[in-house]
């Protein structure tokens, strides 16, 4: 069975925030994620969660400093303490919010470099990677939650430092924790990599969260050029019982879009 979830951050933006959980309630969603919880108090999305009946699924922990441009802390050298306590608050928050998932984000490689520098950033980058993921699947453990890894398209994001399923696939195996999986975003994958259904496959065995969305323009899954009917009935054929966060950019009206969304319960 294919459960859908709200991405509050890019659906229902017609309506404030806390407003988006009964819009995504009201439309047939029964659980919601978004990137970044952090503006509100724990007690403000408790409520929403509650007054809506939905069920938090995920969201990130604090990415170090966004409006400047960083896209997360976990493979940074040199900012692990700032990575530790991004961990320790995430966490604080998935308690308040009886939330099973957080993901981490990489970060982003340096700019400029030539490609010896680029090479040395790399391994830099990974060695820190897998010592942060190690602590924060550790914490998360502790915590009963669990801990997510997601490549991301290095067109949407330049330099961001985890952008194939292989590169995250060698580094769960590395950090071997059992609570640390992978963020199977199909919208990413499909630009780096595409052969959705065979990833699907392969992967299934390390995936904690799914998302979807169009491709190219990120917006609706109906439109562009994946045909998703065929890639959800695979993964139900899966016995894949997590969640699939709906992801992306309405292309107008959220409600009016949804029609896509007919045959997982969703009411447009
Ligand atoms: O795919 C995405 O963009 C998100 O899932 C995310 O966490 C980082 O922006
Ligand atoms: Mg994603």
């Amino acid at each position: 069975m294919i459960r859908l979830a709200a991405n509050l951050s890019m659906l229902f933006q017609e309506h404030a925030f806390l407003d988006r959980f009964a819009a995504a309630a009201d439309a047939g969603f029964t659980g919601v994620e978004y990137l970044f919880p952090y503006v509100h108090s724990p007690e403000a999305l408790r409520t929403a969660l509650n007054e809506n009946g939905v069920e938090q699924v995920l969201f990130n922990l604090p990415p170090g400093d966004w409006a400047a441009g960083e896209r997360g802390l976990a493979s940074l050298p040199g900012r692990e303490a700032e990575f530790r306590d991004a961990v320790i608050e995430g966490l604080r928050y998935a308690a308040q919010l009886d939330c099973s998932r957080v993901h981490a984000m990489a970060g982003l490689l340096p700019e400029d470099a030539d490609a010896r520098t680029q090479a040395e950033a790399r391994e830099a980058h990974h060695a820190t990677y897998l010592a942060n993921l190690r602590f924060a699947a550790g914490e998360a453990a502790k915590a009963g939650r669990t801990l997510l890894i997601e490549p991301i398209n290095t067109r949407d994001m330049p330099g961001y430092f985890l952008s194939r399923q292989d590169q995250a696939v060698a580094v769960l195996e590395a950090v071997g924790a059992n609570n640390l999986r992978l963020q199977f975003d199909l919208y990413h994958c499909q630009i780096m990599e595409g052969d959705l259904i065979r990833h699907l496959e392969r992967l299934l065995p390390h995936i904690g969260h799914v998302q979807i969305a169009g491709v190219p323009e990120r917006h609706e899954p109906d439109i562009g050029e994946v045909h998703y009917p065929a890639v959800l009935e695979r993964l139900a054929a899966l016995d894949y019982r997590g969640w699939v966060g709906c992801e992306y950019r309405p292309a107008a009206d959220t409600r009016d879009g949804l029609g896509w969304g007919r045959d997982y319960g969703l009411q447009p």
